[in-house]
């Protein structure tokens, strides 16, 4: 990245300053006015945009239309319906101490906010968060990922024609980019990508203790215990696990299945495999409806777990072709995985699924415990001791029971993770407090409590104080 380039940005970062002081104030209608500009724009492409998935890793538009495009329009149904209840102040009631004062919460934009997304869904991960930070009256620069050009060129097109740079700028570019758009003094930074890209990101934004919201990733682990409903199990499975082929940060990373239904759980979801992508090894590689690996490194990267699995004694039940020139990997479930393998410790992200059979659910919980808390975990079940136990003894962002990845689409959800997986929460009225600050605001009048806690402390004075203090044992009304 070259001077031009950097003083470009910093252009653009110094121009939102006037406007973010501006839109402090801004109305609901002027944030939805904007909002309703980009969904027109974004609906006006979605011809280009099917292309352009296709060009990047051969998405389908099916696939485009549901994980793209349906949760951007979620965020901004959300938005147009609600936004003005979001937007008013919260009154609450006077505690104790502050009998005679009025308070309430503002929900105030932050100002200037960054927004870093990855590859896996770039429209969705770009545009979703965009479309909060806007409903919360802020700036935004958009740095989307290097990895999907066309898509990547095509939002850079939409935000040129609908914004203007003081308002929403999207630079597109790699590490260089991130680089020179971290060193500014951001009001709040809101990335979505991995664990170690979240750190570098938490570290630059403590410069300027700008807050973060930090969307990240993990192993999510998932189990199918003796009473699931394997049916339902391998159908719901088969989707969260093949969608985007795998490169989704909710996707079951591996699954624990009960030794007693093992066999035939593995068996639905070949069929389910064989029934929604083809017969045969042939017929799926063919089959319009799996994306392609984003790029040769990271099939590379997927062939090389499945290649230190087999070379330790795991056994591939389905699947386990590798293309690489083509970028595909089939949809593959291993089985037998020895301790140790890569693929049982690194995030996998693409079409592999590691099947761990067991038979205690305590020791499923024990391993899930001892490794870095997921974004999703999911549990296939119909017996409610198993699993209130499972999400009782377990921490993960967020959690479906007989289900996966589907909570990522409840608009009503708060959406992140915790610890290693994330901090903060996406998604509808989460993603508006996310990119507004909560100013407490008190409002005092002259016959307040606490006047009486003024100095001088007479003995008189300090005996109210202590009345006070020991009202506080009283149970709460
Ligand atoms: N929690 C979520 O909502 C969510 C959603 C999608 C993906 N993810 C996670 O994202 C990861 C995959 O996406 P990815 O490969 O694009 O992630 P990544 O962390 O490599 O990249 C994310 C973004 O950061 C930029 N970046 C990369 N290296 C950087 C550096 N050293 N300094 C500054 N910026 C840098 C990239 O250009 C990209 O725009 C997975 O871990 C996945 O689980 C999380």
């Amino acid at each position: 990245m070259n001077e031009a380039d950097v003083q470009q940005i910093k252009a653009a970062f110094d121009a939102q300053q006037a406007t973010a002081l501006r839109w402090r104030a801004s109305a609901a209608a002027e944030r939805i006015a904007r909002v309703k500009r980009l969904r027109d724009a974004l609906m006006a492409q979605r011809e280009a945009f099917y292309a352009a998935f296709e060009s990047d890793y051969r998405k389908s538009p099916a696939e485009v239309e549901a994980s793209e495009f349906l949760p951007v329009m979620e965020e901004i149904r959300q938005v147009l319906g609600a936004l003005k209840r979001w937007m008013k102040p919260r009154r609450h009631w006077p505690t104790t101490t502050m009998l005679g004062t009025y308070a309430s919460v503002q929900y105030q934009p932050r100002g200037r906010v960054l927004i870093i997304a990855p590859w896996n869904y770039p429209l969705s991960l770009c545009f979703g968060p965009l479309v909060s930070a806007l409903a919360a009256g802020n700036t935004a620069i958009i740095k989307p990922s290097e990895m999907t050009p066309a898509v990547s060129a095509l939002m850079a097109r939409i935000i040129a024609d609908v914004f203007p740079a003081d308002e929403v700028a999207l630079f597109e570019g790699s590490q260089p980019t991130s680089h020179a758009l971290l060193q500014l003094p951001f009001d709040h930074i809101f990335f979505t990508g991995s664990p170690s890209v979240g750190k570098l990101v938490m570290t630059a934004a403590a410069q300027h203790l700008a807050s973060v919201t930090l969307e990240l990733g993990g192993k999510s682990p998932t189990i199918v215990d003796e009473t699931a409903n394997l049916q339902l199990a391998a159908e719901t499975l088969m989707w969260g696990k093949f969608l985007n082929n795998g490169q989704t940060c909710v996707a079951p990373d591996h699954v624990y299945v009960h030794a007693s239904v093992k066999a035939a759980f593995v068996s639905a979801c070949r069929a389910v495999l064989q029934q929604r992508y083809g017969a045969d090894a042939a017929a799926q590689k063919q089959s319009p409806d799996l994306t392609r690996v984003v790029n040769q490194r990271h099939t590379q990267r997927l062939a090389g777990l499945l290649a230190d699995a087999l070379q330790r004694g795991a056994v591939v039940h389905t699947g386990g072709e590798v293309d690489e020139a083509q970028c595909y990997i089939a949809p593959t479930l291993i089985e037998q995985i020895p301790a140790g393998a890569a693929i049982l410790s690194e995030e996998i992200f693409g079409p592999l699924l590691p099947i761990i059979e067991y038979r205690e659910l305590d020791q499923v919980i024990a391993a899930i415990n001892a490794a870095p808390k997921p974004l999703a975990l999911y549990v296939w079940s119909t017996r409610q001791a198993n699993i209130d136990k499972v999400l009782k003894q377990t921490s993960s962002g967020g959690a479906c029971v007989n289900h996966c990845v589907a909570h990522f689409a409840h608009g009503n959800l708060p959406f992140g993770g915790v610890n290693n997986s994330g901090m903060g929460s996406a998604h509808g009225e989460y993603g508006f407090k996310a990119f507004s600050h909560e100013r407490a605001v008190l409002r005092a009048s002259p016959l307040m409590l606490i006047k009486l806690f003024f100095p001088p402390y007479t003995s008189g004075r300090l005996r109210l104080i202590r009345m006070v203090v020991d009202s506080l044992k009283l149970p709460m009304l």
